[in-house]
């Protein structure tokens, strides 16, 4: 046992992509098991290590934990990322669902039927431009601190750097309204652990293709 973390998943972002960036956002190294058959998954049932017969799973400390959000909570508060107080802590969280609200159209994007691809892009661009980014680019420009809260590097952060990489590889100017995220991302991409994952051959996974799309389907088709 390394006494590293263990994390179980696809060979591909998911649900365990934010996981992949917390940790190593906070300079933890990690290992990877990657499910690609329908047999592994069953075994894993059978085996009674997902509570909700689900992945993301990941050992942490002697725990089998799956729920992502839970997942995150547990490592954001292990690595000191979540906030110095209660307060910190609910202004995270409030960051942190509203990115993830967003970051579930891009998760479900790849799985979208050809005739829909492009109405859900649209719907991506639009509610990143109005709805959430707009939140971020305020609270930066309101505080003129570096960071979402207490301006301490924390957990909403990493949060907010993943979700403007993956909004930008869909729609690239999409920043060009946002002068204060623009000058967050280079803040935050040069941050020695964040730029240390973004270098290639780390475990960061690419955007999702037809054959993470396949994968994931014949794992669970009944
Ligand atoms: N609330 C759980 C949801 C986990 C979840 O939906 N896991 C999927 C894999 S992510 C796969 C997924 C699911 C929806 C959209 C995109 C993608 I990628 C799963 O295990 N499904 C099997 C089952 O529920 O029987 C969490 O946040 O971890």
């Amino acid at each position: 046992m390394s006494g590293k973390p263990r994390l179980t998943y696809f060979n591909g972002r998911g649900r365990m992509e934010p996981v992949r960036w917390l940790l190593a956002a906070a300079g933890v190294e990690f290992e990877e098991i990657f499910l690609e058959t329908k047999e592994q998954y069953e075994k894993l049932i059978k085996d009674g290590v997902l509570l909700f017969q689900q992945v993301p799973l990941v050992e942490i400390d002697g725990m089998k934990m799956v729920q992502t959000r839970a997942i995150l909570s547990y490592i954001a508060g292990k690595y000191n990322l979540y906030g110095k107080d209660l307060k910190e802590r609910a202004w995270i969280d409030m960051y942190v669902e509203g990115i993830t609200d967003l970051m579930e159209m891009i998760l479900v994007f790849p799985f979208s039927p050809p005739e829909a691809r492009e109405k859900n892009l649209d719907s991506i661009k639009e509610k990143a431009t109005n709805r959430y980014f707009p939140v971020f680019e305020k609270v930066l420009k309101q505080h003129g601190q570096d960071f979402l809260v207490g301006n301490k590097f924390s957990w909403a952060d990493v949060q907010l750097t993943e979700a403007i990489l993956a909004v930008e590889e869909k729609i690239p100017a999409v920043l060009s309204g946002f002068p204060q995220l623009q000058a967050f991302k280079i803040r935050m991409s040069n941050m020695p652990t964040i730029k240390k994952f973004l270098q290639p051959g780390s475990p960061r996974k690419p955007p999702p293709d037809e054959h993470y799309v396949e994968t994931v389907l014949k794992t669970f088709k009944k």
